[in-house]
């Protein structure tokens, strides 16, 4: 049962080992990063989050088999702009800044702070931080002062990842804000666990997108999960 086993990793063991430990699971994240991975090599960060996180520390990272899924949709839309709605500890943000073709940017969104000072260590020891923009705050404040702040035309691909209740309003504030061109590509990650039902259901049935389901599972267990391509049509 995925509620019932991410209530037991997110919230149970997650405190316990805090407490006994006396740090945050982000640091204990970035402290195997700092021991196991190669400094500027991308999928060694990678491989040693998975590994981590499979073996030892369960966590939100979209994981490897959606990982999969997410680098082949960054290989075909080849984008110039992405955006990321929820960095964590930024293994994401390694994944699909690695494959971005020269000169792209990613802008990813984080509003916790201890969450982004972690991503922004795992960023640079991925060497990556040339091609990312980590900014610290809620999407919804922030999501409409990009234009202004990046000098940002549309995004080309958006990566949704945050809290799920917010896929459909920031997704509405996206088009709001003219950030989306026929043809930029949404990927949303946990549209079946944890679930965002209003989303799915607003992608799937609007004639502004064409969407498209991709089964997978929920990141270092056996549970059903997936992610919900949609291509914006204008
Ligand atoms: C599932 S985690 C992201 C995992 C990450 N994309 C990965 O796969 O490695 C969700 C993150 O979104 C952040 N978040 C949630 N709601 C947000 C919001 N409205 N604005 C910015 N960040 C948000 C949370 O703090 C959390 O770190
Ligand atoms: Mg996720």
């Amino acid at each position: 049962n995925g509620e019932w086993a991410l209530w037991w990793h997110d919230n149970y063991l997650e405190r316990l080992k805090d407490f006994v430990t006396g740090t945050t699971r982000p640091i204990r994240i970035l402290q195997f990063v700092q021991r196991c991975a190669k400094h500027g090599d991308a999928l060694s960060v990678i491989s040693a989050i998975d590994s981590f996180c499979s073996k030892v520390e369960w966590a939100m990272n979209v994981g490897d088999k959606k990982g999969e899924i997410l680098d082949a949709i960054v290989l075909e839309t080849r984008p110039r702009w992405v955006l990321e709605l929820g960095t964590y500890c930024g293994y994401s943000t390694v994944r699909i800044a690695r494959l971005l073709p020269p000169g792209a940017r990613l802008v990813t969104i984080e509003m916790n702070p201890h969450y982004a000072q972690v991503a922004k260590e795992v960023i640079q020891h991925a060497g990556l931080e040339a091609q990312v923009e980590l900014l610290v705050g809620s999407s919804s404040i922030l999501i409409p002062q990009l234009k202004k702040k990046l000098d940002i035309e549309k995004f080309d691909l958006v990566f949704i990842d945050h809290w799920k209740i917010s896929y459909l309003p920031d997704t509405k504030l996206l088009e709001e804000c003219g950030l989306l061109r026929a043809g930029s590509v949404l990927l949303a990650d946990n549209v079946v666990c944890p679930g965002a039902p209003d989303y799915l259901h607003y992608v799937r049935n609007s004639p502004q997108y064409q969407s498209q389901y991709y089964q997978s599972y929920l990141e270092y267990l056996q549970v059903e999960d997936g992610l919900e391509k949609s291509i914006f049509l204008g």
